[in-house]
């Protein structure tokens, strides 16, 4: 039997986003993918959630939802009080994908300040050029303002994709696996700068993930999604204290909800 888990009341005002009964199906060689059924969510302003579970479970298909790249078939999205496609067109929201895509033709300072520029017209066209260069020096690429793309270990490019997100200043974030395709000292070392960005930004954040210590460290809360089709089938709160830096991994806090993340998997995909 499906479940559909509500975390509160659907249309919470505070709300930031609202999945309200949100079923999408895509249509394939003549079959019928139930991608997702009755997703119902709610999102705080300022928070950081992640998705995890199986593949093809639509995890990236929430993600597009919430982004306005797809309408779902039954159900609504609000993001800020707007459709997702509205939210779009306003600029609300900068988007981290799996691999960085920077442009091989422009520096790294320009690689971030690009979509400052395309967003000229519209109003936010995010942070200023000094901002920018402070962000690249926290982030770790102050000597490497002036180099290019193919100078730079994937690590590093990485680093600059999540610059170019940061400095277009959203309130949204959407973040697709976005450590999927580094080594683990590098993820788990991005995984902390990344988060002091977003203690500083603030912006409400939708993150998916395969690794359960990342979805635990990085979350406010962890959204397990079962397949066949894509549903909500548990929502762990994390209740480790902010700022978060490597030393939580030592807790026995932070263990006992990896492992109940772990058994939550385990249960919505049994
Ligand atoms: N454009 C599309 N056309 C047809 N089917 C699609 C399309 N996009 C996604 N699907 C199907 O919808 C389901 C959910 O896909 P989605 O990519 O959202 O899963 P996921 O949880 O992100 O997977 P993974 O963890 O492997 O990245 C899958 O069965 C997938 O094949």
């Amino acid at each position: 039997m499906t479940q559909t888990i509500e975390t509160k009341p659907a249309h919470d005002d505070s709300a930031s986003i609202c999945f309200d009964q949100v079923s999408k199906w895509f249509r394939r060689k003549g079959q019928v993918v139930h991608a997702l059924s009755r997703v119902s969510l709610d999102i705080a302003d300022g928070e950081f959630v992640s998705f995890i579970g199986p593949s093809g479970c639509g995890k990236s298909t929430l993600l597009r939802l919430a982004g306005g790249l797809l309408e779902p078939d039954r159900g609504t999205i609000d993001v800020k009080g707007e459709t997702p496609n509205t939210a779009r067109r306003l600029k609300h929201y900068s988007f981290i994908p799996q691999h960085p895509a920077l442009l091989p033709w422009r520096t790294v300072r320009r690689n971030v300040s690009m979509l400052g520029e395309v967003n000229r017209r519209a109003s936010t066209a995010g942070i200023s050029a000094e901002a920018q260069l402070a962000l690249l020096d926290q982030i770790g690429l102050g000597s490497f303002i002036d180099s290019y793309p193919k100078e730079l270990s994937g690590g590093m490019q990485q680093r600059v994709s999540i610059a170019r997100a940061f400095a277009l200043d959203a309130p949204v974030m959407l973040m697709d696996e976005p450590f999927s395709a580094l080594d683990e000292i590098t993820r788990s070392e991005i995984r902390y700068l990344l988060l002091d960005l977003w203690s500083q930004a603030r912006s409400t954040v939708l993150f998916v993930t395969h690794s359960i210590p990342e979805a635990v460290v990085m979350s406010d809360r962890v959204i397990v999604l079962g397949a066949r089709p894509g549903r909500v089938t548990d929502i762990i709160n994390v209740d480790l204290p902010r700022p978060r830096h490597e030393a939580v991994e030592n807790s026995d806090r932070y263990h006992y909800l990896v492992n109940e993340v772990r058994v939550a998997l385990r249960k919505g995909s049994s």
